[in-house]
């Protein structure tokens, strides 16, 4: 377990942040200026907190009232940034173990990174670049890996190319991950539990799926990103029509695309906006997905549209209506409504393992 409680004063910014983080990837989201860059400083060591406490498992980091602050090189936190920082002149083999050689074949194995050994970096796509400065953090054997905007700076197929592998670290790789993003289907994908930051504030924090599908996520994370997920297992995969067939405690989901083998776990985001409500079981209907579901939560916000909780199974999911058809449909904490999703409204970028 990880324990952040920081407090810091920042010019007239006031952070003022605590949570609880288990193993796997923390994700850290908020609008730019909320602070999560401050945040993960304060962990790395590179920006003092005024007050608070900063532990991993048993090893504090950071104490007020013990008056305990380990120098950052003490700390053994791994930080990859946006840009990689490789050194221009060492092969990838050299970059690699400059700090360390911890667990190298499996890292090098995690990360893809074989056939790239005696490269030199400016021969490597920005995807691989980042892939060697993970795996050059993660040779220093750090117990905690910070990751600032890690593929920020990467277009949209290099994202693609590199977001597997991060996945595939979470899942063999003990080491925790905090990882700061603003991109939602990123956080979707990659994170274990989400903390949500608001102006210095933790406005929510809990696993992924929980706080992307609580209609009070909506103002905070934005409307287009707000949306639940799901972890699905491949039940089916129809070749002819190129689909694949996910099952989940609250039914079937039919998807674009041949996503995997028979049995494999995925996890799906379904933005909030692409789910649309019926009454009654819809007839005629060309969308594949339509879902029995009970309302566990209707949000009217300020705007014209209101955030509705579902039940689907033991999941949760999330819709976004208008005021008009939510009055119009009188809709209510438990009624047994269906939730309809349009199989090409969940992207590539929402569906991960
Ligand atoms: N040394 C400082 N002195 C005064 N204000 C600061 C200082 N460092 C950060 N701030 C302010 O603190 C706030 C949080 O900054 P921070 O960089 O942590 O946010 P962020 O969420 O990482 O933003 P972004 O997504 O844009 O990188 C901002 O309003 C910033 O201007």
């Amino acid at each position: 377990m990880i324990t952040v409680d920081i407090q810091k004063r920042l010019g007239a910014f006031q952070l003022d942040v605590q949570f609880e983080a288990p193993k796997g990837v923390t994700a850290i989201f908020g609008r730019s200026g909320s602070g999560k860059t401050s945040l993960v400083n304060a962990v790395a060591g590179l920006l003092r907190p005024d007050a608070g406490r900063i532990a991993v498992g048993d090893a504090v980091l950071f104490d007020s009232a013990t008056r305990q602050n380990l120098p950052p090189y003490k700390r053994r936190i791994g930080y990859v940034f946006q840009d990689a920082r490789l050194f221009p002149h060492m092969t990838v083999q050299r970059n690699l173990t400059y700090g360390g050689d911890h667990d190298a074949a499996r890292v090098i194995d995690v990360l893809g990174l074989g056939h790239l050994l005696d490269r030199m970096p400016a021969g490597l796509s920005g995807g691989e670049r980042q892939r060697v400065a993970l795996g050059r953090a993660l040779m220093c054997d750090p117990q905690l890996l910070l990751m600032d905007e890690p593929l920020a700076a990467l277009d949209a197929p290099r994202k693609a190319d590199i977001l597997p592998f991060i996945e595939r670290l979470r899942d063999e790789v003990e080491t925790p991950i905090f990882y700061v993003s603003h991109d939602v289907s990123e956080v979707a994908r990659l994170a274990t539990t989400l903390v949500v930051l608001d102006e210095g504030h933790v406005a929510a924090c809990g696993p992924v799926g929980t706080v992307l599908s609580q209609p009070e996520t909506m103002p905070l994370v934005g409307v287009r990103a707000a949306g639940a997920v799901i972890t699905t297992k491949i039940a089916g995969r129809l070749l002819d029509d190129g689909l694949t067939e996910l099952a989940f405690s609250g039914g079937r989901l039919v998807l674009p695309g041949i996503l995997g083998v028979l049995g494999q776990t995925i996890r799906v985001r379904i933005p909030a906006q692409d789910v649309i409500l019926a009454t009654e079981a819809p007839k005629g209907l060309s969308a594949l997905n339509v879902l029995p579901v009970q309302i566990t939560r209707v949000e009217f916000g300020r705007g014209p549209g209101v955030a509705v909780g579902l039940r689907a199974g033991d999941d949760d999911l999330l819709a976004r209506v208008t005021r008009r058809s939510a009055l119009r449909m009188n809709l209510a904490v438990g009624q047994k409504i269906y939730a309809i999703i349009k199989a090409t409204a969940v992207g590539p970028e929402d569906i991960g393992q």
